[in-house]
């Protein structure tokens, strides 16, 4: 399969800091490919150059078999970007910004019209075609600059975070609608904080801690080499924590990883752990027996979960 996107040794410098690495990674054809990293980790910079509105400092970044550093107009009208900030123009109608943007795209008035009344009905926003963007609620704004990021029906969608602030109900919607795009054969990029829709949209993850990156699989793979199939949530306070409880866990086989609220333990049986809790000194009403998921691996690649 053809890559849509392929980096080499990216790097990119905003006066002292040196927010890319120089990264290296590619993007397949017709996958989602999710970009996770704390704040700060360089993913918007990542998705900024792939969608040309960030110059290439160093290395080689190719989309769609073009080498970009500022990227070329062809190749942009094949791209959609879903920007992190809501960039819709308040003075304008729902419809009249899908318009004004295919006016962009060299669509002709009628075509955009078609195109934008196709969208609305896509993204469940019929029914706001005329409503001002003031009026929406922040996930119908998003509902719409996903629309928007469609109207030349691009080959690549450059998500970044395009749920974060969305309610449950809306999330879903949003995943529902990526989750078709995929099927039509568009390659999707996305960065996200929520391990949940890295894991329930993304083939491939990429997990990136400042300004390289660390780790890269399908959230399976991720959690197949980089933790242990099971953990156990010890919610107690760090102090109340019965002392040597990391060599005893390690000496049963397992794994311990403090985070700010706590400490999660890992073994490949998780049942096998629980029943020794009691003789370490944990009481289990303050535990949680669960499979091991994305989150886990996000921490502990990343550094136990505390702010950057
Ligand atoms: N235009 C800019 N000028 C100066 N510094 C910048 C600029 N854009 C980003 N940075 C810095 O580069 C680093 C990487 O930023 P970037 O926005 O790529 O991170 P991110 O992983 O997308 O973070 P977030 O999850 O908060 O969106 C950060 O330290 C940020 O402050």
């Amino acid at each position: 399969m053809a890559n849509v996107v392929t980096a080499e040794n990216l790097g990119k410098t905003y006066g002292e800091l040196r927010a890319l690495k120089g990264v290296s990674f590619a993007i397949r054809e017709g996958e989602c490919c999710g970009f996770l990293g704390h704040n700060g980790a360089g993913k918007s910079t990542t998705m900024r150059m792939i969608y040309g509105l960030s110059t290439v400092d160093e290395g080689r970044l190719t989309v769609f078999g073009r080498p970009v550093r500022l990227t070329p107009p062809d190749i942009k009208s094949l791209i959609g970007v879903v920007p992190q900030e809501d960039n819709l123009d308040p003075d304008l109608s729902v419809v009249e910004n899908l318009m004004v943007y295919g006016g962009l795209f060299g669509l002709r008035r009628r075509e955009a019209a078609d195109r934008a009344r196709e969208l609305l009905a896509f993204m469940g926003l019929e029914d706001k075609t005329n409503a001002r963007v003031e009026e929406l609620s922040g996930g119908l704004k998003r509902r719409l600059v996903i629309a928007r990021a469609l109207i030349n029906r691009p080959r690549l969608v450059v998500l970044d975070e395009p749920t974060t602030g969305l309610d449950p109900q809306a999330r879903h919607l949003v995943w529902q609608k990526l989750r078709t795009l995929k099927t039509e054969g568009v390659t999707l990029i996305l960065t996200t904080h929520y391990m949940e829709e890295a894991t329930q949209l993304c083939d491939r993850l990429l997990v990136m801690h400042e300004g390289t990156i660390l780790a890269e699989g399908s959230p399976r793979q991720l959690i197949e080499r980089h933790t242990l199939p099971w953990a156990i949530e010890v919610l107690v306070p760090l102090e109340q924590v019965p002392a040597g409880l990391a060599d005893k866990v390690a000496a049963a086989g397992g794994e311990v990883l403090q985070v700010v609220d706590g400490l999660f333990l890992y073994a490949a049986d998780g049942e096998e752990l629980w029943g020794r809790l009691g003789g370490w000194g944990l009481p289990p009403h303050a535990c949680l027996l669960r499979p091991a998921n994305l989150e886990d691996v996000f921490l502990k690649l990343t550094g136990k979960g505390e702010d950057d």
